[in-house]
């Protein structure tokens, strides 16, 4: 079960890493929100509906996948378990699941993609002040086969981390941007960020690399249009698990009207804490094409490597398959906003 990964997770990572992973920006409220806002969200089921066979497949920058669920970016992941980016990398196949690997990954793009031969992959993207830095580790992903590049858009610099800061978390194993741009502690890490990234910068990242572009950490409508202008095939509304600024709008909240304002032109994806398969069926209900899950696959990754990741997606994809069947609604396709209403408060 993924509640009980996380709990032992917190047992068996030593503090400094546990606190890393877990951790938000802040007094954490949004990190907190992040869970409880899909908690605010009722699903309304029909009822006397055929559900015998449910389709739990969507699609997602023009192709079909069998289901909704993406596995997050998320950095050092061999600090979670010797297994790291492999491991993610061999459970998300196994599932059938997209894996967006980080640019701070601790295994080599290329190496990670060869461990999964055809599965599907897209790559998280920083762009770093050092340019040159940015466009070599495209050049690994496109060596690597990566499918489809994730420009992450919320880490100008990074957000105010009081757990790590106070744990003095240290890495034990160098990320592969390391060979790249030599060792570096976690706050010069955070300054290699440019903050001078704008809008005008993305479309040469998209023409550099030939791969569809996917924005990262949208979470203003006003942006998600302004996306659909720069010609990217898709968004994440996301507040990247709650890590940057405190007190920011949820996914689940902030999705309304970022669909509203894309309408249908562009893929929207949402992430932040996505739990359950449920979640999954309101977010789609809300109008996601698909869902980023960060936590839940590091907590199985941290207890029993990619058995674990695997074990995590694999519920999430069950209770998304039961939650058709118990909605009424046994084409994922079909969920729309008459599943789902806010819960009286
Ligand atoms: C430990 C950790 C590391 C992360 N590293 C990255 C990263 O390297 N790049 C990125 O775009 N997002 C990163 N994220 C954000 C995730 O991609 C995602 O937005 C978020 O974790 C989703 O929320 P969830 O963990 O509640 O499912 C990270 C998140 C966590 C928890
Ligand atoms: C090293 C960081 C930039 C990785 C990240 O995105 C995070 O910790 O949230």
């Amino acid at each position: 079960m993924t509640h009980d990964f996380e709990a032992r997770a917190a047992e068996l990572l030593d503090a400094g890493a546990h606190g890393y992973f877990a951790g938000g920006a802040g007094d954490e409220l949004t990190l907190r929100d992040n869970e409880a806002s899909w908690g605010r969200v009722a699903l309304t089921p029909r009822v006397l509906v055929d559900v015998a066979h449910r389709d739990t497949s969507v699609t997602l920058l023009g192709r079909e996948r069998a289901h909704p669920f993406l596995v997050a970016p998320t950095a050092y992941q061999l600090e979670a378990h010797q297994d790291g980016e492999t491991g993610t990398a061999r459970a998300a196949a196994a599932t059938g699941s997209i894996m967006v690997l980080s640019s701070q990954t601790t295994t080599d793009p290329r190496e990670v993609a060869a461990a999964v031969g055809t599965a599907d992959r897209w790559f998280q993207l920083y762009v770093y002040r050092d340019r040159g830095l940015s466009h070599d580790l495209v050049a690994a992903a496109r060596e690597g086969g990566y499918e489809a590049l994730v420009i992450t858009v919320d880490f100008p610099f990074g957000g105010r981390r009081e757990r790590t800061e106070r744990s003095g978390f240290t890495l034990s194993h160098p990320p592969f941007v390391d060979g790249l741009a030599g060792p570096l502690s976690l706050a010069e890490r955070h300054a290699m960020h440019d903050p001078t990234l704008t809008w005008d910068d993305i479309a040469a990242f998209g023409e550099a690399s030939g791969l569809p572009v996917v924005l990262k950490g949208i979470l203003h409508p006003a942006d998600a249009a302004r996306a659909v202008d720069a010609g990217v095939a898709g968004i994440v509304v996301s507040n990247h698990g709650g890590r940057q600024l405190d007190t920011v709008l949820s996914g689940a909240d902030a999705l309304g009207p970022v669909v509203e304002a894309v309408d249908g032109r562009i893929d929207v994806l949402v992430d932040g804490g996505i739990r359950r398969g449920w979640d999954a069926a309101k977010a789609l209900a809300l109008g996601a094409d698909a869902v980023l899950v960060g936590r839940p696959v590091l907590w199985g990754l941290a207890c029993e490597g990619a058995a674990g990741a695997q074990q995590a997606l694999e519920q999430l994809v069950e209770e998304f398959d039961e939650t058709l069947g118990l909605l009424g609604c046994p084409r994922a396709r079909d969920l729309d906003g008459s599943y789902v209403t806010r819960r009286p408060s």
